[in-house]
């Protein structure tokens, strides 16, 4: 089973806006008011393929109240912990670029961590925990550290998508998969990687530093599956962005699918390329048609010195 956890949830108002005008009074022309947080999209993606998942993390407030009803509405299985305060509302602003201002989370006590360790404890091996999306502001940075560690101890595989000092510091619980994109792997050692070796340097780094697999996504350009023992490449198709948020979530969802079916590297970047595009070709998120559309265009090879992408 896999199990996703989302400490940082939010309800996401994703509204464009035509000419918009700093400091002015702009009306929207499109809006959507929808549960958000990086787990919980992987948890929807994953879902929608027709593999359950169990969501933890933590709600709040009326915020909080709308999240839960929401996806139990769409048949998720949801098991957060209550906690104090108000669940964060982050805006994504459609304009001819996108721009994000996401909220400030509710204050998480130790009791509230210990309740969701609690659920964490019961998973055993066969099982995927999914650790995604940023730290409620008052948890410590080695918060995905000590879950995923624990986690590891009973057998579980692991995944953390989160960025900085929490994702250094949960390299050293040796996660299955991790899926930095170039700004967050550059951050994760305060190193530029402009070139395709340079970003291999960096995903290498991140492999002895304990990651088994670094997924490493770069918007239109070709993504990177960086191992112990491989480095490939994925093509990127062409189309048009129509909505970014949730194309990395997507991407550790397809990874996923396909890895529990095939368990093939290879097969996994492909689809988790599939998956990442789809998304941000459409306003919402990849379907299986859209997916496999896309799927014949994505080429996988085996990374040579020298070459370009
Ligand atoms: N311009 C684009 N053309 C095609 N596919 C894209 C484009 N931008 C993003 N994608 C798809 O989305 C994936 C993830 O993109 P990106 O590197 O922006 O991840 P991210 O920053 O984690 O995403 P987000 O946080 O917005 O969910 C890419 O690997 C690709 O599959
Ligand atoms: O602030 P975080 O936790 O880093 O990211 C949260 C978030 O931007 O990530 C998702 C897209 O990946 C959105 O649904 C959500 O609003």
């Amino acid at each position: 089973m896999i199990y996703t956890v989302t400490l940082n949830p939010s309800i996401d108002y994703l509204v464009r806006v035509d000419n918009f005008k700093l400091g002015e009074t702009n009306r929207a022309v499109d809006q959507y008011i929808v549960p958000g947080g990086k787990g919980i999209n992987v948890s929807k993606v994953l879902d929608s393929f027709g593999i359950p998942t169990k969501l933890f993390g933590f709600t709040a407030g009326f915020t909080g109240t709308f999240i839960e009803t929401e996806l139990r509405q769409q048949g998720l299985d949801t098991a957060f912990v209550p906690v104090k305060g108000t669940t964060r509302i982050n805006v994504k602003l459609k304009t001819e670029s996108e721009t994000e201002v996401n909220g400030m989370s509710p204050d998480i006590s130790e009791a509230d961590v210990e309740s969701l360790q609690q659920q964490i404890a019961s998973l055993a091996s066969g099982d995927t925990l999914v650790l995604s999306g940023s730290l409620p502001g008052t948890l410590p940075p080695d918060a995905y550290y000590k879950l995923a560690a624990e986690a590891k101890a009973n057998g579980v595989r692991t995944v953390v998508d989160t960025s900085g000092e929490p994702l250094r510091l949960a390299l050293q619980a040796e996660p299955f998969l991790i899926k930095p994109n170039i700004a967050e792997l550059e951050g994760l050692y305060n190193e530029r990687a402009e070139t395709i070796e340079e970003v291999i340097m960096l995903a290498e780094k991140a492999v002895q530093d304990g990651a088994e697999n670094v997924l490493v996504s770069r918007g239109g350009q070709p993504a990177l599956l960086v191992t112990a023992d491989a480095v490939l490449t994925a093509t990127i198709p062409n189309g048009t962005v129509k909505n970014s948020v949730g194309a990395g979530d997507s991407m550790v969802a397809g990874f996923l699918y396909s890895y529990e079916q095939h368990q093939d590297i290879e097969k996994a970047l492909q689809y988790s390329t599939a998956f990442g595009s789809a998304t941000a070709f459409s306003q919402n998120f990849v379907t299986r048609e859209s997916m496999e559309q896309l799927l014949p265009e994505i080429q996988v090879t085996h990374f040579k010195k020298g070459e370009k992408t």
